[in-house]
């Protein structure tokens, strides 16, 4: 295998905004400070991966306005192979601004622009027929499908994180080995908000593993062997940008790892924690030590539901 993970996915840049607290409507209010940094689900996992020692590959594409270097020059310093992406001249790059107040409450407003979504057409086979693990994001439905076939047909894993619901999900959902998703997606799909029977209806639709994340609340695995539960890692929290994306990362890892289920919902649930004690998803990644420590000297709770 050439690569461990081959991530198909939209790029963005994030702006970044702290505020005291957001302002009501019709209102203003000063901005503590700001930042850049690229985000999406697929590359921040794949950042995760990397950073963890993991040969990752990626799919998308960006613009060639003032964002265009800045997500370049990001993946490729973070060890992404970009042979398979392009940039569109002519376009601008997907964009989002990201609101924190004192909370770490979020508010976002993003923009994708679909003309960099990849067509079936655009895929390149051999790159994800020699890959360990395809991560996907859902964009675009036809795009994710072929290439969740090819993907299957070679024996790879194939994994979404997916985040919100999108057209044609219901389509994909049966081509999938893993999925992960907030709880929000449990109601836009199954119109429950119910975390086990949600996990429980997910994994009748095809993926061996679900796993669903609840912000402060922990995270639930389900496998055929059951449903397990981690609470959060309790931490002073500065920023949730990108928590769930974070943990898709360390959960593909520990699943990379092959480790027993419950060390990587732990892993995964400690990884997305650290996160949030920095801001953004660069330089917030905690190091494998950081991680490994918390996991050795931090009460985890996790139980057995079933
Ligand atoms: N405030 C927090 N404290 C500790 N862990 C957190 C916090 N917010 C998120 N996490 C961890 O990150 C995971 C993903 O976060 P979540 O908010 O559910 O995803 P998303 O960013 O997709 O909305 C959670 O399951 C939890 O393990
Ligand atoms: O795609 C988004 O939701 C916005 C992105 O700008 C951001 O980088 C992101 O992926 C946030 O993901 P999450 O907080 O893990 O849901």
């Amino acid at each position: 295998m050439k690569y461990d993970v081959v991530g198909l996915g939209t790029v963005v840049v994030d702006h970044l905004v702290l505020l005291a607290q957001h302002p009501p409507q019709d209102a203003k209010t000063n901005i503590i400070s700001d930042a850049y940094q690229v985000g999406g689900p697929v590359p921040t996992a794949q950042v995760v991966l990397s950073r963890l020692g993991k040969q990752c590959a990626f799919l998308g594409s960006w613009g060639d306005d003032q964002y265009g270097p800045l997500i370049a020059q990001d993946l490729a310093t973070e060890q992404l192979n970009l042979d398979a992406s392009r940039l569109l001249p002519g376009t601008r790059s997907g964009y989002a601004q990201v609101w924190i107040d004192e909370q770490a409450s979020t508010r976002t407003i993003a923009c994708y622009r679909p003309e960099h979504w990849l067509q079936p057409e655009d895929l390149d086979r051999q790159i994800i027929q020699q890959a360990r693990f395809l991560h996907l994001d859902g964009w675009p439905q036809e795009t994710c499908l072929q290439a969740a076939q090819i993907a299957r047909e070679a024996g790879v894993t194939v994994c979404l994180d997916a985040g919100s619901l999108k057209p044609g999900m219901e389509t994909l959902i049966p081509y999938l080995n893993v999925m992960n998703c907030p709880r929000r997606f449990l109601s836009e799909y199954l119109q429950t908000d119910d975390v086990l029977a949600g996990g429980r209806a997910l994994l009748d639709q095809g993926p061996e593993l679900v796993t669903v994340t609840d912000g402060v609340r922990g995270a639930w695995l389900f496998t055929e062997e059951g449903c397990l539960h981690c609470a959060a890692l309790p931490v002073l929290s500065l920023d949730t940008t990108g928590a769930g994306d974070v943990f898709s990362g360390a959960l593909l890892y520990g699943l990379l790892e092959d480790w027993p289920r419950e060390r990587v919902l732990k892993f995964a649930c400690v990884t997305a924690a650290l996160k949030c004690e920095r801001l953004g998803n660069r330089d917030a990644l905690p190091s494998l030590a950081e991680i490994e420590a918390a996991l050795q000297t931090k009460e985890l709770n996790l139980s057995q539901l079933d």
